[in-house]
């Protein structure tokens, strides 16, 4: 496996490497940005070949001023035996300094999609998420990218931005990896005191029960009074954010009547969780 540590070494080996899938990420690696490398692989076998990079970069300019930048959880020894366990052909690790140079003056951002949800809570969080993975993209220069269904309105961002730009990336969805008791696999869930780690599959839980009472045709008023019933149910856990939106577009929605997502933000100590789940009303074709 290729370790290239700056822009340069990145764009000498990508000269000669052919197809390109990139698993962005920001490092404390888990199954989940594992399934990440498999999708990209399978993604690339069945187009003929190619390799897979990972990069591995805590993007400051996502995190905002009272948030855990300082205490991200950063593990590169084990990550890089990770990724050359599941078959990585190369990782990007750039410092900061590489990737920001002094000066700089343009940022990307998706104007409308960014400042809802996840973006009310994290002001500045998308525009940040949106210019590095821009930036990633012109250094890598992948043909597919693969993003995680967890994080959803960023895999939404994304897209916009990819269709908007006109850029020449492919953008492949992975499903959510859940620990055993139903915890959605994040790097910040180490960062989760033992009973905080005990009270957060929670947010499974409130989302399999939501999303069975959206198939067995409820309102929404009364999915969204179970969620923060069952949520309560773990005193340790804040709620942050409970949304219900149209599974296409993110847009707000007056009932259920198509497919719908169903997203939750909950704060345990000082860590915030997410997670989400599409959900199908009652006589509605799946369609994703
Ligand atoms: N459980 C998971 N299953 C599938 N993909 C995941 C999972 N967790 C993260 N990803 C994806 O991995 C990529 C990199 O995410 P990141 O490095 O921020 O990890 P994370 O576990 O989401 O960390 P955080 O604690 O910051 O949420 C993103 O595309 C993200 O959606
Ligand atoms: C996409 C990403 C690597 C950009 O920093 C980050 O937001 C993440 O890990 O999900
Ligand atoms: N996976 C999302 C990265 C972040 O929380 O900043």
């Amino acid at each position: 496996m290729q370790i290239c540590r700056d822009k340069q070494a990145m764009r000498d080996w990508r000269g000669q490497a052919g197809r390109i899938a990139l698993v962005p990420t920001m490092g404390a690696l888990h199954a989940g940005h594992l399934s990440l490398v498999a999708h990209a692989r399978t993604w690339l076998d069945a187009g003929g070949g190619g390799r897979v990079v990972a990069s591995i970069f805590v993007n400051p300019t996502q995190f905002g001023p009272n948030e855990d930048l300082a205490t991200y959880p950063r593990d590169e020894e084990n990550d890089l035996v990770l990724l050359r366990q599941a078959g990585c052909d190369a990782v990007f690790l750039p410092t900061v300094a590489d990737i920001y140079r002094p000066g700089a003056q343009t940022v990307v951002e998706v104007t409308g999609l960014s400042r809802i949800l996840m973006g009310r809570l994290r002001p500045g969080h998308f525009r940040g998420v949106a210019t590095v993975v821009t930036k990633l993209f012109n250094i890598v220069q992948p043909d597919a990218a693969a993003f995680g269904e967890k994080d959803y309105q960023q895999l939404a961002v994304i897209r916009q931005m990819v269709a908007d730009l006109d850029m020449p990336v492919e953008i492949l969805p992975v499903p959510t990896v859940r620990e055993p008791d139903g915890l959605a696999m994040s790097s910040r869930n180490r960062r989760l005191s033992p009973a905080e780690r005990a009270a957060a599959p929670v947010l499974n839980r409130a989302l399999d029960r939501a999303a069975q009472m959206i198939a067995d045709g409820a309102n929404l008023p009364a999915v969204r009074a179970e969620l923060r019933r069952i949520i309560r149910t773990e005193p340790l856990g804040q709620i942050r954010s409970i949304d219900i939106r149209d599974a296409a577009d993110l847009s707000r929605v007056g009932a259920i009547r198509r497919p719908v997502v169903i997203l939750l933000a909950v704060r345990f100590g000082d860590v915030l969780l997410i997670d989400q789940r599409v959900a199908v009303p009652k006589g509605e074709m799946n369609v994703r």
